[in-house]
């Protein structure tokens, strides 16, 4: 039987994008198709390289070419990605998808949480940066173990001056701390250190980036207006850990980003800290802060659950060794950042669908 690629094309379109709700040929995912006699090959290209649907969709392609083509085609699939941005991000154009990392409160792990979250989609195979903007405690020179790193600048040919940022483990950083010194507290004025942070942004050679991750600083401050009507953001992630007293201000932080004159996508919520567990007994959970807090807190927001970490020791000292643990790539720590990661991206692609309306048009 001669396989035809009008064959294959109609039986891919029997496979849907369970996030975009569209089959992947409407969704021209389909890219480089080639048939010789029963094999078939093509690439799949998906809207992030941390989909966690990756092998879900593989595996439906093969069984639809069997099940609609023929038993006997032999199908390889490789996988590229192509992360899609919002419509609307004219401005610095080169970088795909800002995120937001926020907290309501001080200390619940927000930086913890942005660089190991910048590290596992580093590790999925996308361009990541990551801007530092807590003014009051920039705690991610500490946590890539760059305390005395102080990033150079170069002119292009326009004659501008802009800051090169330093790289690790594969993400392009920029924090607030390269430029003071880390003993001495800065006392920023509400302008001064907006200004500070629009630089990060616009005065920084980024180049082409995925996913730029941002650390707020804890609250609802001059830095958060400044960066949310500033910057087209693609959604923030909103970390909290269990306790009534941090949930009470999470709420609040997270009613910021849903007020009309804001509007960003929240794409959705980490419990950090969500149980002790000691590191010689995994299995052992002790729920010293309460118990689904931060699951309760995406419910009644109506905004995604995207997982929880659990309070362990070898996370505060990979925070302090400069080594995140999303690093030790064989981990339990690790593959859950990756899990996490994997939703985060999952939940900008399907919001930057949504927002381009009809998926044709996404960039
Ligand atoms: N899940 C965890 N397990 C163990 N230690 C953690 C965990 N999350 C964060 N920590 C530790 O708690 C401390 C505070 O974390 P982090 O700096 O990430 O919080 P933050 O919310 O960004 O704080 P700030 O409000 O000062 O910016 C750090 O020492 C960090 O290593």
């Amino acid at each position: 039987m001669i396989i035809t690629q009008e064959q294959v094309l109609a039986a891919l379109r029997n496979v849907e994008d369970p996030d975009l709700k569209k089959d992947l040929v409407t969704l021209n995912m389909i890219k480089e198709l080639k048939i010789e006699d029963n094999q078939v090959s093509f690439t799949l290209e998906l809207t992030t390289p941390a989909c966690p649907m990756k092998d879900m969709l593989k595996n439906a392609c093969v069984n639809a070419i069997k099940h609609f083509v023929s038993q006997d085609a032999e199908v390889g699939i490789d996988i590229s990605s192509r992360v899609t941005k919002p419509m609307d991000s004219s401005q610095l154009n080169a970088i795909r998808n800002i995120i937001l990392v926020s907290s309501g409160k001080g200390g619940v792990g927000k930086s913890t949480v942005a660089s190991n979250l910048a590290v596992a989609l580093g590790a999925g195979g996308a361009k990541v940066g990551l801007i530092d903007a807590d003014i009051y405690g920039p705690s991610v020179p500490t946590m890539f173990g760059l305390v005395d790193a102080k990033p150079s600048a170069r002119e292009t040919e326009g004659g501008k001056t802009l800051i090169l940022p330093i790289e690790k483990y594969g993400i392009k950083l920029l924090s607030l701390g390269f430029f003071a010194d880390p003993d001495q507290p800065v006392p920023w004025r509400g302008p001064m250190a907006s200004n500070a942070v629009k630089q990060l942004f616009n005065d920084a050679d980024w180049g082409e980036l995925d996913y730029l991750i941002v650390d707020l600083p804890p609250g609802t401050g001059d830095i958060h207006i400044t960066i949310t009507q500033g910057f087209p953001i693609a959604g923030a992630v909103i970390v909290t850990t269990p306790q009534q007293v941090a949930l009470a201000d999470t709420r609040k932080g997270l009613a910021m980003f849903k007020m009309p004159s804001i509007n960003i996508p929240v794409l959705g919520v980490i419990e950090n800290m969500a149980y002790f567990t000691p590191e010689e007994l995994p299995d052992n959970k002790y729920y010293i802060f309460g118990r689904d807090g931060g699951k309760e807190l995406a419910k009644s927001f109506d905004v995604p659950f995207l997982g929880e970490i659990p309070l362990v020791q070898s996370i505060t000292e990979g925070g302090d060794s400069g080594v995140p643990v999303a690093m030790e790539s064989a981990g339990t720590l690790a593959a859950s950042f990756a899990t996490i990661a994997g939703k985060v991206a999952q939940q900008v692609a399907i919001n930057n669908a949504q927002r381009a309306g009809s998926l044709s048009s996404i960039d």
